[in-house]
Order: structure tokens, then C-alpha cells, then sequence
């Protein structure tokens, strides 16, 4: 089954208004005619305003301003009310916000969040329309263990086991190894794609038909050197890209690398 690749950065804890202005300024210039993959940019939320302008801002005649979509890099469980620095989706569609990372390692590193906790994102960022991009993968002694399938199929089954594989229709998993990012060692294409394909046989288990649409991103180091290759693997479906997402001739070069590996 053919399916559409998407190519999202996420932006971490970078930028400043007038980075957020001039990068996608740039991306659009460079992305100008791209058809062929979805991209999306996860700035930090407080920049989500400017981005939201500058996407629907454009001197130019390129058609690139309809090919970014909006992100972001995470999301509260509650709709509103005595939350203290938390951001709801409705806040995020708002901003037009469309897909929404969860389950980044870093964040259930450094804010200890849970399998249990991260499905019930999964679940309001389904029951308010918007698309979950759930990361998921491995720390390095877990791969080092043999645990990567059994980490991956339990990360999924936090939500398999609440939501139901139907959850899965129309979202996004990204395979982060916790040992590729930001490491500058990505995994071996054939590594990503073995893993990929776990994954997707893990969602299969559970309906086939969920399995064939489910678009799995890789993530870990991915670069303008190394994406296409990565792409050329058949459960590839894209890319979660960090660090280089931070330069526009770099993301422009991953996402076309998307495009022409799956046309
Ligand atoms: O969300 C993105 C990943 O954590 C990958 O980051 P990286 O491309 O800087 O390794």
C-alpha cells in the first residue's frame, strides 16, 4: 500500500521570534514546489503565533505555504481549568496546530512520563482531531539487551490495549532509538527498517488494515546525508528530524529525499 511520507521537524528548545520568522521564510523558499511529501515544523509553543504568520504570510508566488503544517512538541491531557502551565489541544488548534508529538524520549526521561500517561494524550489529541505523532524506541542498553522489540511492542500497547488498534488510523508513530538522537549515530537503514517492520506487524496483530496506513517515522540522527538512504526501506515512511530540521537547505534536502524515494 502506498503510503504519503511525512517529514516533521521538531525544533526542541530552540529559536527566538525572529529565528521562527527566517527559518520558515527560508523552508518555504526551498520547499516551493514539493508534492510529493507532507512536512510539518514543531516550533517550541511560544513561538507557534509567529509561525502560524509567517506560514500564512507570503511575498512570494510559491505554493510551498500550503505544504507546512503546523506542530508541536507536546500537549496537556486537560481541556482547561487550574493547570498551571499546561497547553490544551484546543489551544493548539487554535494556532491551526495539526500533528502533536508525544511520548518523546526526552520527555519521559526528564518529565517522567509514562506509557499510561502518554495514551491518554494519544486519546485526547484523537478525540479533539488532531494527529498524535507517539515516539517511541529503545535506550541503548535495552538495544544492547535485545529488549528493542519488547520496549517498542509495550510503548504501543499502552495504547493498543486502551484505545484499540482503530486509534492508530490516521496517526503517526516515530521510531526514536533513544541511542541515535542527537548522537550523530543513526541507525543503519537496514537496523531502522527491521524495526519498522516489527512495528507495523505488532499494529497488524490487531487489524491489517490499520497496519497498511499507519505512517512510521524514523528518527535518530537523520541528516542530509544519510535520509535518503534511509527512505529507500519499504517501512520508512519518513522522517522525525531534530538538529537538522534547525537549517532550511538541510530539511529541504530530507524532505525531497522523501518525495523521491516514495513517488
Ligand atoms: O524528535 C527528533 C528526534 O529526537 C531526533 O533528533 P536528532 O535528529 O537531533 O537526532
Amino acid at each position: 500500500m502506498a503510503r504519503r511520507p511525512l517529514v516533521m521537524g521538531n525544533w526542541k528548545l530552540n529559536g527566538s521570534k525572529a529565528f521562527t520568522k527566517e527559518l520558515i521564510e527560508g523552508l518555504k523558499r526551498e520547499l516551493d514546489g514539493v508534492t510529493g511529501c507532507d512536512v510539518a515544523i514543531a516550533p517550541p509553543v511560544m513561538y507557534l503565533a509567529e509561525a502560524e504568520a509567517t506560514l500564512a504570510s507570503c511575498g512570494c508566488d510559491c505554493t510551498s505555504k500550503n505544504v507546512i503544517a503546523l506542530g508541536s512538541q507536546n500537549v496537556d491531557v486537560n481541556v482547561s481549568g487550574a493547570f498551571t502551565g499546561d497547553i490544551s489541544t484546543a489551544m493548539l488548534k487554535d494556532f491551526d496546530a495539526k500533528y502533536i508529538i508525544i511520548g518523546h524520549s526526552e520527555r519521559r526521561t526528564y518529565h517522567k512520563e509514562s506509557d499510561e500517561f502518554i495514551a491518554k494524550k494519544f486519546a485526547a489529541l484523537k478525540d479533539a482531531g488532531l494527529v498524535p505523532v507517539l515516539c517511541i524506541g529503545e535506550t541503548e542498553a535495552e538495544n544492547e539487551a535485545g529488549q528493542t522489540e519488547a520496549v517498542c511492542a509495550r510503548q504501543l500497547d499502552a495504547v493498543l490495549n486502551t484505545l484499540g488498534a482503530e486509534a492508530f488510523n490516521g496517526a503517526v508513530i516515530a521510531y526514536e532509538p533513544v541511542w541515535a538522537i542527537g548522537t550523530g549515530k543513526s541507525a543503519t537503514p537496514a537496523q531502522a527498517q527491521a524495526v519498522h517492520a516489527f512495528i507495523r506487524g505488532h499494529i497488524a496483530k490487531h487489524s491489517q488494515a490499520v497496519a497498511d496506513q499507519v505512517i512510521i517515522q524514523y528518527g535518530g540522527s537523520v541528516n542530509d546525508a544519510n535520509a535518503a538512504e534511509l527512505f529507500t526501506q519499504p517501512d520508512i515512511d519518513g522522517a522525525l528530524v531534530g538538529g537538522a530540521s534547525l537549517k532550511a537547505p538541510a530539511f529541504a534536502v530530507i524532505v525531497k529525499a522523501a518525495e523521491k524515494a516514495k513517488e
